[in-house]
């Protein structure tokens, strides 16, 4: 098989940023996907629904001409959430989850909940409103191991949360072990995981191949190689509570090259086309469509694309650094190639993948 054509995919987690870098990286996304669930880590974060609003309103003028993405927008979940935010979540149409980080997690979570126990009232009004609750599923507890923290957050936080609230919708975003497959698989339908293309495409190996490698740093951090097989069986089984969500978390390369350096990998230039290696690897091409343009869309309650993309087996070369804003970024296979490529409608063949304008 050397070309695919399959439902335009969306990305159900997606980090845009705001101001001058979101303008650089938004037009990846759009190129690509009809919709994605937009992060609301922003300093400061979008607490609220009018901040949701106006944050997507930002999105909305930024867009290339002519582009049909849809943001689907995100509340960050704080210690002082007012419950009444949820009802007025789900009447707006625009805000479709609520984003838990533990304080301290991950970038830009200072302001996450500093214990679940804090936020059971608003969790309630989720439920009733099957509003979903996004997690950053890791412990932040110093005495746990990092490559441990998703492991211990499941035991520690996940179990007893569904056990709290049975009927709440939850995604454990960006999955990384096999005790977070094996969770989900044995959950029921309200249960969701979204996996990355970066941890399906690398082990751990990958941070310190040669040297120290701050590019393939994110959080949860890459894991081992068996829990990466775990994450390839879990995408590719069919099984409709795996999907697609590229967490594309853009740093300035000055934030990442440097002695404490920011999490968060790019994967936006080309996150359809790294998915579809991981797959073809995986001899599981056929499985791309479904995972990729269909359980997302089935979870979350809206519509599947009805537009397709095509994607080609041709390999292209990732420049060694793309715009974001004023400055720059690294992107994942930065300097390599990429074996897949998007093509257009007309069926020809862009520029550099990563460099193209909007293709609608
Ligand atoms: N994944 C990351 O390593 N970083 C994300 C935050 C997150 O998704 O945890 C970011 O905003 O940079
Ligand atoms: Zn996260
Ligand atoms: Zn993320």
């Amino acid at each position: 098989m050397d070309t695919i054509t399959l439902a335009r995919p969306d990305d159900w987690h997606l980090h845009l940023r705001d101001g001058a870098a979101m303008q650089s990286v938004l037009p990846d996304t759009a190129r690509r996907f009809a919709r994605a669930i937009v992060m609301p880590n922003l300093k400061p974060p979008v607490r609220s629904v009018e901040d949701a609003r106006a944050y997507r309103e930002r999105i909305l003028a930024a867009l290339p001409a002519g582009s049909n993405f849809q943001p689907l927008m995100t509340l960050y979940l704080t210690d002082n959430t007012d419950p009444g935010e949820i009802a007025r979540a789900q009447a707006s149409g625009f805000v479709h989850a609520v984003k838990y980080y533990p304080a301290g997690a991950t970038t830009n979570s200072d302001l996450g909940v500093t214990d679940l126990a804090n936020c059971g009232a608003v969790f309630a009004e989720m439920e009733q409103h099957g509003v979903p609750l996004l997690l950053h599923g890791e412990v932040t507890d110093p005495a746990v191991d990092v490559f441990d923290r998703e492991a211990v957050f499941i035991e520690r936080h996940l179990i007893p949360l569904h056990k709290k609230f049975p009927a709440l919708k939850i995604v454990l975003e960006h999955l990384t072990t096999q005790q977070g497959v094996d969770f989900v698989q044995a959950a029921p339908a309200n249960i969701a995981a979204t996996i990355t293309a970066h941890h399906l495409l690398y082990n751990r190996n990958a941070l310190f191949q040669g040297g120290m490698r701050p590019h393939y740093f994110c959080l949860p951090v890459l894991k081992r190689e068996a829990h990466r097989q775990a994450l390839i069986d879990a995408a590719t089984s069919g099984n409709a509570r795996f999907f697609l969500g590229t967490d594309s978390a853009p740093h300035p390369v000055g934030a990442k090259e440097t002695a404490c350096g920011c999490a968060g990998i790019y994967t936006a230039h080309a996150a359809i086309e790294l998915y579809a290696e991981a797959f073809e690897t995986a001899r599981a091409l056929d499985k791309l469509e479904a995972f990729a343009s269909h359980f997302g869309a089935d979870f979350y309650g809206l519509p599947r694309n009805s537009e397709r993309i095509t994607l080609k087996r041709e390999a292209w070369a990732v420049p060694d650094a793309l715009p974001m804003g004023e400055t720059m970024l690294v992107p994942l296979r930065a300097g390599e190639s990429v074996a897949w490529r998007m093509v257009n409608e007309a069926g020809s063949v862009p520029g550099p993948g990563c460099l193209d304008v909007a293709v609608n």
